[in-house]
């Protein structure tokens, strides 16, 4: 694997859902590049396609127009160098933390080993979970369990981590102790990741390019840099930059809101 090889490509992707009321064009013309390690967030208006663009990278959906690739070769089914973090953390509600973080090894390879389960439990510390491997989901905290849900994602120490607003459930503080967990977690794996959120804050504190769509049939109408070094804190969005940066994500959103 190059280093200069894109992660993540979409060439002029398409999505049409065929509904009962008719076919639905969710995605049009979509092109874009994820490079290698690179930190990616996308806005858009509300139905936009940014889920169906995960779940087209995920591979479990196939586009009905050009090409999903990962590192080169068109996405056909799920990959194990892919991880997912979702809204809701969706943790098996009978099976420990440990369980649950375990669950990969158990679905791909039909058992546990000593060793996944000393691997699982050096990732649950690094998302702050040491001391919790027996709890039940059920015992945990919302942050908590998103956290869970990070740490099953991280398991199989996939290339790429995709995540379809996996903060977004969170109380406001949990939320940006969240966000700068994710960046030291991706700071000390790098990965490449595909990030999805509405909130203009949290894209541009995290990423490293923002990319912005039109509502539905989802196009890319933005692709920027954020003009931002690292590390961050929360005094990086303060500047005069950093505030006209993000004003003008802001027009951008709500003339595709309204449009
Ligand atoms: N499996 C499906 N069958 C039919 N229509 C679908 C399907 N999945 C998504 N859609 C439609 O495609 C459009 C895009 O949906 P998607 O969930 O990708 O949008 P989104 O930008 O992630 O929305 P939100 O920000 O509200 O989560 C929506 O109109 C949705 O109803």
């Amino acid at each position: 694997m190059s280093i200069d090889q894109d992660a993540i490509r979409f060439s002029d992707v398409g999505m049409t859902f065929l509904t009962d009321h008719g076919p639905l064009t969710a995605l049009s013309g979509v092109d874009v590049a994820l490079k290698r390690h690179e930190f990616v967030a996308v806005l858009g208006p509300s139905g936009c396609g940014k889920s169906t663009l995960l779940r087209l990278t995920s591979g479990l959906m196939k586009a009905t127009q050009g090409t999903v690739s990962v590192f080169g070769h068109p996405v056909s089914e799920p990959r194990d160098d892919i991880g997912i973090v979702f809204q809701q953390a969706t943790l098996l509600p009978w099976a420990n933390v440990l369980d649950n973080v375990t669950f990969p090894a158990k679905h791909k390879r039909g058992r546990v080993s000593a060793s996944d389960r000393d691997h699982a439990r050096q990732i649950l510390a690094t998302c702050g979970l040491a001391g919790f491997e027996s709890r039940l989901p059920s015992e945990l905290s919302g942050g908590m369990q998103q956290r869970v849900g990070i740490a099953r994602a991280l398991f199989l120490n996939p290339d790429i981590l995709l995540m379809d607003e996996p903060f977004s459930a969170l109380d406001a503080l949990t939320r940006d102790a969240m966000g700068f967990e994710l960046l030291r977690i991706w700071q000390a794996s790098p990965k490449t990741v595909l990030f999805i959120t509405h909130s203009i804050p949290e894209a541009v504190i995290l990423a490293d390019r923002v990319v912005v769509m039109s509502g539905r049939p989802g196009r890319v109408i933005a692709d920027m840099e954020v003009p931002l070094g690292r590390p961050r804190d929360e005094s990086s969005l303060r500047s005069p930059e950093m505030q006209d940066y993000m004003a003008h994500l802001r027009s951008l959103l709500i003339r595709e809101e309204v449009a």
